[in-house]
This record gives structure tokens, C-alpha cells and sequence, in this order.
């Protein structure tokens, strides 16, 4: 059984479009993406699929239920993590998970305050936006629901912090899948969809440009790759399998210019006076590409990962062809 599933899912408000028939699912067990740009609907759809807002056309059933009508009775079900948590500022971190608890239940209450590190003694006025958002991370999973819904989870520093940095984040996340929890989370930050999520759906102004396997939609996007070679190379010598929007620009220095040279013991070398900057994306076997850099004079390599408006000009682009 789908987790959630989504049929034509529509919310239209008085001065234009929030999300425009959505259709896909998310399968139980699996951490899946909803990505796209600002004000593209990850929010709309969060908040149409928990039943917060009521679709204006469409269908969406979460773990079989109709969350409009039935989210009351299945609240236990379900954990949910919103953009920008709000709590009552005059209650302490305790107070406020003790009248969640009462609700949904709290069997990993202790486990994940442990782990988490909330400020439950503290008044929330007098708490950080980070240590609300682990108290509010504590409130999503405590109950332990088979499904948690999560907006923007890394958002700002998000859960990090010296207590809670995202590299643990994400590994309490793959654990939980583990467990077979299912993650529904919308993002901007694309690190954070490669390295959490199984599957994403892609949004652009309302509507679903496709969803896909996070390590195909990821190798279809590739990586920038910046070199700059101590010595000249010519664009034909980067022609192979992998490599895109290839830019090779040769410059030349005085034999004692240091500019731009990031070991300047390298540049006052004869062989030095010549350096070759080159930048292209690459979506081939990177092994294959080390292997061409060993013959290189290197003097700077990074390898980033694509901005995320590139990907979705890229994602856009595809779709359109
Ligand atoms: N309550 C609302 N009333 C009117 N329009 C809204 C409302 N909520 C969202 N919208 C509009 O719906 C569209 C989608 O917004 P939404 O917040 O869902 O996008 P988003 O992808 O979550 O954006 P962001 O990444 O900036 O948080 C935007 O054009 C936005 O202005």
C-alpha cells in the first residue's frame, strides 16, 4: 500500500495557484523528497496532504485515510514537523512535549530528548529557533508514528548545532528508515535530497515535473568540476564521455607573476607561467575522470555539487524536450 498517494491533488487560493493536479505516491518505508524552487507548492502540499488546508480539486489519502475528514483519529499515525514550529511561549520544552505526549503518546520521549537535546526545562520565549526546531523534531517522532512528514527539516542551521549536527541528522534519519518509517519531506537544499531521500517529485509554479530515483535524478544532474592546470590544455584533451557545458580558458603570466596561483612556489617555475582554468559539469564514472586528471600538472580541483536553480533549470529543460 502506498503511504501517501496523490490524485490530481489541486489547492487554489483567491489570488492564484497553490498546486495544480498533483498525481504520485510515496511508498511505505521509503524517505522521499518533494523538492523545488521558493513558492513552487512544497509547502501547499504538505499542509493539503496533513489536512490543514482542504484540496480544491483532487484526492489525497494518507496510510489509506482521507486526512480531511479522519486526521483526528489517525494523529497517532503520523508525526509532522512544520517549516517554522510554534509553541506556546510561555511553556517550558517538558510542558510542551507532556501535552503532545497526551495526544499522540510519547513511548521515545526519553530516547530522543537524549539524543536531541531540546531545551526542555527552558521557556520557549527564552529558547533559540534551533532548539525549538529539536524540540519540535523530539514531538514529531516521540510517538513513534509510522509516518513523518517534514518541511524544510534542515532549514537556516535547522537541527544543527554543537549538539546536533546534520551528519547525525541524517544518520537518526536512514535509521529510522531502517525501522520502516516512512519520511515525506519537502526541500530546497539538494545535499540534503541526496543524502536523505530514496525518491523525489519535482515541482516547478505548482505543478510535477516528474518524480525519480534520487540516484538517477542525481547522476543526470552530475557535478561542477573546476580545475586550474599548470601548464596549457586544449578543450579536445576534456572531449570524453560525462562531460558538459566544457569552458577551457588558457592564460598567461610573467615568469614571476603570482597572480591567481594558489601555491606560489609552483608558479615561479617556467612551466607555471601558463595555467588552464576548466570548468564543466560531469555526469560520467568518476573514476574515469581521476584517472584522466592524474596526467595533469593540478593545481586546484573542486568538485561541487550543482546549484540547486541549475538543477531545476536542468529538470525543467528535460521535461520541455
Ligand atoms: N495561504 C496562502 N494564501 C495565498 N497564496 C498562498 C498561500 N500559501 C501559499 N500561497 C502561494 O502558493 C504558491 C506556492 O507556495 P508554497 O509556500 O506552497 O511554495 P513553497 O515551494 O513551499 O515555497 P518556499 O520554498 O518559498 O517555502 C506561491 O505562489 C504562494 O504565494
Amino acid at each position: 500500500m502506498a503511504a501517501i498517494e496523490l490524485r490530481g491533488l489541486t489547492k487554489r487560493y483567491e489570488d492564484g495557484t497553490g498546486i495544480d493536479s498533483l498525481t504520485f505516491s510515496v511508498q511505505e518505508g521509503e524517505v522521499f523528497g518533494l523538492i523545488g524552487p521558493r513558492r513552487s507548492g512544497k509547502t501547499t502540499t504538505i499542509r493539503t496532504v496533513l489536512g490543514i488546508q482542504s484540496p480544491t480539486a483532487g484526492q489525497a489519502t494518507v496510510l489509506g485515510f482521507d486526512p480531511h475528514n479522519d486526521l483526528r483519529r489517525h494523529k497517532a499515525d503520523i508525526g509532522y514537523l512544520p517549516a517554522s514550529p510554534r509553541f506556546d511561549e510561555s511553556a517550558t520544552g517538558a510542558e510542551i512535549l507532556d501535552s503532545r505526549g497526551q495526544i499522540k503518546g510519547d513511548d521515545r520521549r526519553e530516547e530522543l530528548v537524549a539524543r536531541f537535546d531540546p531545551p526542555v526545562d527552558r521557556r520557549v520565549r527564552n529558547s533559540s529557533p534551533d532548539e525549538l526546531r529539536r524540540l519540535a523534531l523530539v514531538g514529531a517522532f516521540m510517538h513513534d508514528p509510522a509516518l513523518v512528514i517534514m518541511d524544510e527539516p534542515m532549514v537556516g542551521r535547522g537541527v544543527g548545532g554543537p549538539s546536533f549536527d546534520r551528519h547525525r541528522f541524517t544518520r537518526f534519519i536512514h535509521e529510522e528508515r531502517r525501522r520502516g518509517v516512512t519520511v515525506f519531506l519537502a526541500s530546497r537544499a539538494v545535499d540534503e535530497v541526496w543524502r536523505l531521500c530514496d525518491r523525489v517529485a519535482v515541482l516547478r509554479d505548482g505543478r510535477l515535473l516528474g518524480t525519480e530515483p534520487v540516484e538517477s535524478l542525481r547522476h543526470r544532474c552530475g557535478k561542477v568540476v573546476h580545475l586550474r592546470i599548470a601548464t596549457a590544455v586544449t578543450a579536445s584533451s576534456f572531449e570524453f564521455d560525462g562531460v558538459h557545458d566544457l569552458d577551457v580558458q588558457t592564460v598567461s603570466f610573467a615568469a614571476d607573476s603570482r597572480a591567481g596561483c594558489r601555491e606560489p612556489e609552483e608558479k615561479t617555475t617556467s612551466r607555471s607561467s601558463v595555467v588552464t582554468d576548466v570548468s564543466f559539469t560531469f555526469t560520467g564514472d568518476i573514476n574515469t575522470l581521476m584517472e584522466t586528471l592524474s596526467s595533469y600538472p593540478l593545481l586546484q580541483f573542486d568538485l561541487d555539487e550543482m546549484p540547486l536553480e541549475t538543477v531545476f533549470r536542468r529538470l525543467s529543460d528535460a521535461t520541455a524536450e
